[in-house]
């Protein structure tokens, strides 16, 4: 899987963990920055990872921010982009299952390297179902999408 993956600086640390991490995975990374810790605002950092995905450059996104929340806002008011703060491993698998998530955001402020692992794990894992009520209400959030 072709995975892009950001940060602003209070993500930057974890960043790197989780980089490495998804290349021990076998994916193919991009990473879109923030290359230092230096302050960069975090709707750029999320503009850059989805603009991956809706050009079709990547398969998956990750967002790291303080606590993933302003990256997984910044990153839903993206055209065909469904993205979700997920902090449990339950939740990081079954947004892929359920609801097709393409962005996984966490938060560096929020979890340690360990946990991230094994969220980013589970995501990566996940499948989104075949099952038609799953498929029925995503297909709700893309007429919704479109109707912005
Ligand atoms: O968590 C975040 C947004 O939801 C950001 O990563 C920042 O941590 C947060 O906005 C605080 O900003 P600061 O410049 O790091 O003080």
């Amino acid at each position: 899987m072709r995975v892009v993956i950001g940060s602003d600086h209070a993500g930057f640390p974890l960043k790197a963990d989780v980089v490495e991490f998804v290349k021990s995975l076998g994916h193919e990374v991009e990473d879109v920055g923030s290359h230092d810790p230096d302050p960069v605002d975090f709707p750029d950092i999320a503009r850059a990872v989805t603009d991956r995905i809706t050009s079709g450059k990547a398969d998956r996104g990750l967002l790291v921010c303080g606590t993933g929340v302003g990256a997984s806002i910044a990153a839903n008011k993206i055209r065909g982009i469904r993205a979700a703060v997920c902090h449990d491993v339950h939740s990081a698998h079954q947004s892929v299952e359920h609801d097709d998530v393409n962005v996984m955001c966490i938060g560096a402020q929020i979890v340690g390297a360990w946990l991230a692992k094994d969220l980013v794990g589970a995501y990566l894992s996940a499948k989104f179902s075949t099952d038609e009520d799953f498929r029925r209400r995503v297909a709700k959030l893309a007429d919704m999408d479109a109707a912005r």
